[in-house]
């Protein structure tokens, strides 16, 4: 658990949290505009900067009590940053070994350096120089330095933000297990809704040095205004597992309670499903503008995937939909939340309303680790 209420007034900047409380287990990410203060209240989490003030416990430890601070090396983070600052001077392991040697005796246990190197996949490297690697492989070598630091707590501030869409995608990958394998609680900045979509259990939304509201994942994506929605509009995430790709391409997408629902989805070369032998566990994100809706399950359509569910509201104009636009907010049955984006018209025409059986019709989704 965090707890406290932090400032931080930098020369044209003031952090004010607001008195806060959230659970630091899984994932938690800072999102907000470009200048919100997602960094600096990062740095005032972790004790960076010395201008700190205010209260902070983590758990039943006191971080912060006015301007008296536990020294950062005495939080045990482990910190991975836009752009990797290694050591020039040394070779991938010797930045390693440089990282592993000042590990405190008391904390020297946990997954050992092989299968760390191996688990990020970077033990090609070990022997290259830093100066020539990309910046994907940069950030390999950064994962694995601040897991070789025994962390209690990782942060991670725009750990992709540098790198191209594969780079962004294979590592986006990387970071989600390595943090639900080795179960160490993360605070994660980022702009892009994808990554919150992947890997958040919770968002903190940052708003002008302040935190606007601290929301779960499936709260965050159940309002229509969500600061998540801005570029492509409302999206659904759903949890489930993938099973094992069939020969024609297809791949299912299950909801964990048995038989609630099965999605058909276009899985690809890299997805997990190749090689999974058993189901495994994922998220899948649709586009509510991707889900289209019928009273009656339609026959003689191409179209695989028609799951039933139920309205639960209905938001028009005034809710924060757009001009001429409706979000239909409907329950699978399993109860997790599916968004569909109609006109204002076909809402009309159809008669929806709340409580009503429907069809949902996908017409495409993403899986999320892919
Ligand atoms: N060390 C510093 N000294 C003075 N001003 C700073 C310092 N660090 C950040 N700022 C200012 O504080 C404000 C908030 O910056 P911050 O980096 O926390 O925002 P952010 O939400 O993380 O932005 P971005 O998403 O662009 O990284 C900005 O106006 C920035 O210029």
């Amino acid at each position: 658990m965090f707890q406290g209420h932090l400032q931080l007034s930098l020369p044209h900047f003031t952090l004010d949290s607001t008195p806060f409380a959230f659970d630091s287990s899984g994932v938690t990410v800072l999102f907000g505009r470009s200048g919100s203060g997602k960094s600096t209240f990062l740095r005032a989490l972790a004790g960076l900067d010395r201008r700190t003030q205010g209260s902070l416990r983590f758990g039943d430890e006191v971080w912060q009590a006015g301007r008296k601070a536990l020294p950062v090396e005495r939080r045990d983070i482990g910190f991975v940053f836009q752009s990797a600052a290694l050591l020039p001077h040394r070779n991938v392991r010797g930045n390693l070994d440089y990282a592993a040697r000042r590990v405190p005796k008391d904390r020297q246990h946990g997954p050992a350096f092989a299968e760390i190197v191996e688990r990020v996949g970077i033990a090609d490297l070990l022997d290259r120089p830093t100066e020539f690697l990309s910046g994907g492989e940069r950030q390999r070598v950064a994962i694995a330095r601040a897991l070789l630091m025994r962390p209690r707590l990782l942060m991670m501030d725009e750990p992709l933000s540098a790198l191209d869409w594969q780079a962004k995608n294979d590592l986006l990958g990387l970071i989600a297990n390595v943090i639900a394998e080795y179960r160490i609680p993360t605070l994660y900045i980022t702009h892009a809704p994808v990554e919150v979509e992947r890997l958040a259990d919770r968002v903190v939304f940052m708003a002008d040095g302040r935190i606007a509201s601290i929301e779960t994942l499936a709260e965050a994506t159940h309002r229509v205004d969500s600061p998540l929605f801005t570029e492509e509009g409302p999206v659904s995430v759903l949890h489930g597992t993938l099973g094992p790709r069939e020969v024609d391409g297809l791949a299912p997408f299950r909801a964990r309670e048995k038989d609630a629902f099965t999605f058909w989805i276009g899985a690809p070369d890299s997805a997990r499903a190749m090689v999974a032998a058993t189901p495994v566990d994922t998220r899948l994100r649709v586009l509510a503008r991707d889900v289209a809706i019928a009273c009656q399950r339609q026959e003689g359509i191409s179209m695989l995937n028609q799951l039933p569910c139920r309205i639960t509201a209905i938001s028009h104009e005034g809710d924060g939909a757009q001009p001429g636009r409706s979000v239909v907010f409907l329950a699978l049955a399993d109860g997790q939340s599916l968004l569909a984006e109609l006109s204002h018209r076909s809402v009309e025409n159809l008669s929806l309303k709340v409580d009503q059986t429907v069809f949902a019709l996908i017409k495409t989704a993403a899986l999320l680790d892919a």
